[in-house]
């Protein structure tokens, strides 16, 4: 275990609780370090939100997370045992990625997109009824019931979105690696997803989602992780993280604090 340091995103111990940690992660194309040297440590029961300017690297350390590319230098562990060891299907059926780009071009309906995420579960046996009530459940919890039968390519990316996250719940993951999970959303919708990831974490999951609302982070995460040219700058609650100095640094302009009714810190970007 590496020593905690500003850089080591840090969750406050629960019991027997999963963990996904990463020491001196780091991804190289051609010279360019895309990642580099993150440490972080998350436990079950946090709701993680992943901050910084495009460019910053939030995606391809969500992918490293996932395992979905393997790191130049360092590694991620999942319980303590590296991702690389265990088997694909007992990965998927431990975290989920939901992924930024979420073209899908063959036309399945909304309700077989939402299935495919029961895939980790069918290798050797076939499905069930109890699948097809987490499909519908998870629909429902995603308020994508009413499209099931509607062919995925002709949705809206609001409606689109809503069905890739069902297809993320149906995972029953206890990992939630989430890239701009409110992205198409309307406000009701995206509300709702974050009060969502919040009680996924509340049951014990690990929940980090990439998001560019830094107002809807501070609201509803518990944790920050603040990324800047690859690198992690900082990582703590939005009272510590929300300085107009530190934002001004990670982003660019400055940003004026105010205090919200909930306690916790919303900020505005100001123009220069
Ligand atoms: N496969 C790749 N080959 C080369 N460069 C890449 C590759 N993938 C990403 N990059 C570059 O790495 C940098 C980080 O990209 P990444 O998608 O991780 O950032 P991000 O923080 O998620 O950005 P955004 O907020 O715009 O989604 C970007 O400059 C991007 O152009």
């Amino acid at each position: 275990m590496p020593e905690a340091s500003p850089y080591t995103a840090q969750a406050p111990q629960t019991e027997a609780g999963i963990t996904l940690e990463a020491q001196d992660l780091g991804y190289r194309r051609g010279k360019r370090w895309l990642v580099r040297g993150v440490s972080l440590r998350l436990e079950g029961g946090q709701f993680w939100a992943l901050l910084g300017p495009n460019g910053a690297g939030k995606t391809t350390l969500l992918r490293l997370l996932s395992g979905e590319i393997p790191p130049d230098t360092g590694q991620v562990t999942l319980d303590r045992k590296p991702l690389g060891q265990y088997r694909a299907s007992e990965l998927a059926r431990t975290r989920a990625f939901l992924p930024q780009q979420r073209d899908l071009a063959f036309p399945f309906s909304a309700y077989e997109v939402a299935f495919l995420g029961r895939m980790p579960y069918l290798e050797d046996r076939a499905e069930t009824a109890a699948d097809h009530q987490v499909v519908q459940q998870a629909l429902e919890r995603t308020d994508a019931l009413a499209l099931a039968e509607e062919l995925y390519p002709s949705l809206s990316g609001g409606e689109k979105a809503r069905v890739d996250l069902a297809r993320v719940l149906a995972q029953q993951p206890k990992i939630l690696l989430l890239d701009e999970p409110t992205n198409h959303l309307d406000p009701r919708h995206q509300l709702e997803l974050l009060e969502h990831c919040r009680e996924l974490a509340r049951s014990g999951r690990i929940v980090l989602a990439a998001l560019h609302d830094l107002n809807l982070a501070s609201l509803f995460a518990d944790r920050l992780l603040l990324m800047k040219d690859g690198q992690a700058v900082a990582s703590g609650t939005a009272e510590e993280l929300f300085t107009p100095e530190l934002l001004e640094r990670v982003y660019g302009l400055p940003f004026q604090r105010y205090p919200h009714p909930s306690g916790r810190p919303v900020v505005l970007p100001q123009a220069t």
